[in-house]
């Protein structure tokens, strides 16, 4: 597992990851979550071994990542933000490269790097210089390196930033094939919230360096506003005062002029029920009655917004 203990790093002045404490679980899909400049990447490097902490520790499968980094890095895979260095090497090339450096060599190292070129989808472009690549092709050689020696941890920073929907599609589907080898951890740095529900199993959200939020994508959409709330498109606009005289409700959002409204719900209320059955009882003309898990786009805001103010 990967356990992180008052983990700090400065610049100068600045601190930019700042007692930071989490622990991540075999078969787990962290979302490593929050605005830039936050910390994700200084916090991924530490981890990696590409910088030194100021102050706490971490470790990687029992190895702590000060004293025991080379055995620590054997365990990861590590997809760096941006591209791959070595530019002016073709794929297939830098990837045997890569192969050996790991410590493989002989029919084991030519099996290692086609299973990827497969996996990646690399085929096409096995002969091409890498700074020739498209940035989809580049994130996918970038990914293709980090799962060579088939490790037990990998750590993406931003892994689906630049690619097109299908090409985030992929990604995120070759995330979920690694990571039901349930003895895995994969850690996902984005700014992107559909990607937590799509891939993650846990989030950790972090602003400035500080650690906001740690849970499901379940127990961050019940933090939401929204969570329970329910939506009603309507044929016509209603009175909506008998709404808002409903025990367990919180508020009324009205949009498109009167023809949908949102009923927020008091935190921990369930009103859906007397929702439908007060429509019912108005003989309202309701298209949609429709009740919301929560947004965690306005999660994220109103943590992270909270933590700039
Ligand atoms: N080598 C460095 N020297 C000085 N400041 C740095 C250095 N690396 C990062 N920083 C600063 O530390 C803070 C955290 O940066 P970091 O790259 O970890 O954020 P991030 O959460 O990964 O952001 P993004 O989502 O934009 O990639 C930023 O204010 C950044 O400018």
């Amino acid at each position: 597992m990967i356990s992180i203990n008052s983990l700090t790093k400065r610049f100068g002045e600045y601190t930019a990851v700042d007692n930071l404490s989490f622990d991540v679980h075999p078969g787990e899909v962290l979302g490593f979550l929050g605005p830039n400049g936050a910390g994700k990447s200084t916090t991924m490097k530490m981890l990696t071994g590409f910088l030194t902490p100021d102050g706490g520790s971490a470790t990687v499968c029992g190895y702590d990542i000060q004293t025991q980094i080379l055995q620590a890095q054997k365990e990861m895979g590590y997809l760096p933000e941006g591209a791959p260095c070595y530019g002016d090497m073709r794929v297939q090339t830098f990837l045997e490269f890569i192969a050996e450096v790991r410590g493989f060599s002989g029919a084991e190292k030519k099996q290692r790097v086609e299973r990827v070129i497969s996996q990646l989808e690399l085929e096409r472009v096995r002969e091409q210089s890498i700074e020739t690549l498209s940035k989809g092709f580049k994130r996918r050689v970038g990914l293709a390196q980090a799962i060579l020696h088939d490790p037990k941890v990998l750590i993406l920073d931003e892994p689906t930033d630049g690619l097109d929907p299908n090409q985030k599609y992929q990604v995120r589907k070759l995330i979920k094939q690694l990571a039901a080898d349930s003895n895995k951890i994969v850690v996902i740095s984005t700014h992107i919230l559909e990607e937590v529900s799509a891939v993650c199993t846990r989030a950790v959200v972090i602003g400035r360096g500080k650690l906001l939020a740690n849970g499901t994508p379940d127990e961050l959409e019940a933090m939401s506003r929204y969570h329970q709330a329910v939506t009603l498109n309507l044929e016509s606009p209603v009175d909506i005062e008998p709404l808002k005289g409903l025990s367990g409700v919180a508020d009324v959002e009205v949009q498109r002029e009167g023809l949908q409204l949102t009923v927020v719900a008091e935190p921990g209320r369930v009103i859906f029920p007397a929702v439908g059955e007060l429509a019912k009882q108005q003989s309202w003309l309701v298209r949609e009655l429709s009740v919301e898990r929560g947004r965690l786009d306005e999660v994220f805001r109103r943590l992270t917004a909270e933590e700039a103010a």
